[in-house]
């Protein structure tokens, strides 16, 4: 017994000791360091919120959040930080050791810079927020020649041209979601619109991606419940659940659901390499699927070999099929979600997205889906609704972007000249921030479509690079043209048929304890769940129009 207190003592003094002391050190070195930056730009004047050497900014942050509502996404939250003293270009944030050091970019022009014309590479910190989805590195959180091959091999996939041959896909998910919309409706019951959209979504990229069927709006899918689990766990500690990431049971999870998806996935990545290998892909039913787009492009520098798939490019492909089954619905869902939220606030609006439905497709609805199948250019001839889903962007998007700055780089302001240092920080482009910039957007908080249908030089006219939720430049969104293809596809089928109308009074009288609730005065303000999601899921009642044509069977 006493040899074995000998032992603890000796690994005491010899291991644990040193190690905790470098620990402190390191800690202290970095404390040190981290202030000094900050202590010399706000001696530069530099746009900063009130900041202290011991706390930084976390002190008056965290009396700024108690402005907002508890569950408010930081980036809405730091959006009307911005607004509320004046931040009208960008301001720098020290939340060391809970946060990164950044520079918030909060207008049009230096977000151009950062963007588009310096092109600076995506910070090492997007690693840990995208891996547990991904399982691996992805052009999402890549530089240099990696990204750039991952976006060639993915270019013509994404494309207009090959994105309209998706449409028998979005349409065969649509159908299903359009049915789940009128089982409610007959039921009257409130349900929360984020979920079963984002279950919808989920289903539309399975079937683009994969040429996989989830149905997960009606039954368990390995892939998409895995998929979804691993978001729900991840969503704990980005709002603030500690916890959580101890938590072994979330680790162990974790690891089980990326074992489920890499092993279907690669199940159905080894059946579309036999069809490759014997040439089906050729044959005029084929390649379909992002993933088949992607494979053909792969195999005309790599020649086909071997039985079954190469495992480096097995392993790589898994792990974008993972990337955009996340980014890839997520935002997609919310945008949907919020479109409909904004129409049921605005009838005048509804009418006319509505009439130019009717306009341009068949006034039976029961045909609708018909005839898109037949001509699926008709989705591009709906300036309005296109105008509806930019404006609701705006009001609403759901990612920023994210770049590293460096020691040579510095963002300058075209009209006064003030450079602002990037070396050390990650170059936050607040996307929230930039859109309702009231120096470049008049009356910035209202949802007005016409914004995007008048000509220029009418004061609505939007300005230059202050438009940006797909961001802008090299690494701009990949999946934009599917984005909002999946969602004009979902207004045309919806619009017409279904009445929304959301339940947030109804929840409010059930949790008074809530506090709070409203931002920017609005009370569907967002919350982080993967993208910026509508606060408690959107309660929500839906009931059918006059027009449907299951009216009379539900009434
Ligand atoms: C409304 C829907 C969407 C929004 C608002 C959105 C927004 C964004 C934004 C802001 C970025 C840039 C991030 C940065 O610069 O740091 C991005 C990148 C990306 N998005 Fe989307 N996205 C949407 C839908 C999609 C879809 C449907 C897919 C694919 C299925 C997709 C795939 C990607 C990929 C792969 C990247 C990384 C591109 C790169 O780094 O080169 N996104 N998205």
């Amino acid at each position: 017994m006493e040899g074995l207190g000998n032992d603890w003592k000796w690994t005491g003094s010899r291991i644990v000791l040193p190690l905790a002391a470098i620990y402190v050190a390191r800690f202290f070195y970095t404390f040190v360091s981290v202030r000094l930056v900050f202590y010399r730009l706000k001696k530069r004047r530099f746009p900063m919120i009130k900041w202290n050497p011991i706390l930084g900014n976390l002190a008056s942050i965290a009396s700024f959040m108690k402005t907002a509502p508890k569950d408010a996404q930081v980036a809405m939250t730091f959006a009307t930080l911005a607004a509320e003293s004046g931040f009208d270009k960008c301001f720098y944030m020290d939340t060391w050791p809970f946060g990164f050091s950044a520079l918030v970019v909060t207008s049009p022009d230096l977000a151009v810079q950062a963007c588009q014309a310096l092109d600076l590479p995506k910070p090492d910190l997007l690693v840990p927020l995208i891996s547990p989805m991904a399982g691996a590195r992805t052009i999402f959180d890549s530089n240099g020649p990696e990204a750039k091959r991952g976006r060639e091999l993915f270019h013509y996939g994404f494309s207009m041209r090959s994105v309209l041959g998706y449409v028998p896909c979005i349409l065969q998910e649509v159908e299903v979601y359009v049915d789940v919309l009128r089982k409610l409706a007959k039921t009257g019951k409130i349900f929360l619109m984020d979920e079963i959209t984002c279950r919808y979504v989920m289903d539309i990229i399975g079937n683009v991606a994969l040429g996989t069927r989830f149905i997960s709006q009606r039954r368990y899918h390995p892939i998409a419940s895995s998929m979804r689990d691993t978001i729900d766990r991840e969503c704990q500690i980005e709002t603030g659940n500690q916890f959580s990431r101890m938590n072994p049971v979330r680790w162990f999870k974790q690891w089980r659901n990326s074992r489920t998806m890499n092993h279907y996935i690669g199940l159905e990545l080894e059946k579309r390499y036999q069809q490759l290998k014997h040439a089906e892909f050729s044959s005029p039913s084929g390649p379909k699927t992002l993933m088949d787009l992607a494979m053909a492009e792969h195999f005309k520098t790599s020649p086909v070999a071997g039985e079954t798939l190469d495992p480096k490019f097995k392993a790589w492909a898994t792990a974008h099929m993972r990337l955009f089954l996340f980014v890839g619905h997520d935002s997609t869902a919310v945008t949907i979600v919020y479109c409909h939220y904004l129409l049921s606030k605005h009838p005048e609006i509804l009418a006319k997205v509505r009439a130019e439905h009717d306009e341009v497709f068949i006034t039976d609805l029961a045909k609708t889906a018909s005839l898109l199948r037949e001509r699926p250019e008709l989705i591009n001839r709906l300036p309005y609704t296109l105008a509806v889903i930019k404006e609701t962007l705006r009001l609403f998007p759901p990612a920023n972007g994210l770049r590293e700055g460096s020691s040579n780089v510095v963002l300058r302001d075209t009209k006064t000249g003030t450079t602002y240092p990037t070396d050390g920080f990650a170059i936050w482009i607040l996307h929230a921030a930039v859109h309702r910039n009231p120096r470049h957007w008049p009356d910035p908080h209202s949802f007005i479509p016409d914004r995007w249908l008048v000509e220029p030089g009418h004061p609505l006219y939007p300005p230059a690079g202050g438009w940006r939720p797909f961001e802008h430049g090299p690494r701009d969104c990949i999946g934009q043209s599917l984005a909002l293809l999946d969602i004009r596809t979902t207004l045309l089928m919806t619009v017409r048929e279904f009445d929304f109308k959301d339940q947030y009074a109804e929840w409010d009288r059930q949790h008074p304890e809530h506090g709070l609730n409203t931002m920017f005065g609005e009370r569907a303000y967002t919350v982080q769940a993967g993208s910026a999601h509508p606060a408690q899921g959107m309660p929500c009642k839906v009931s059918l129009t006059a027009r449907s044509p299951h009216k009379s069977s539900s009434s």
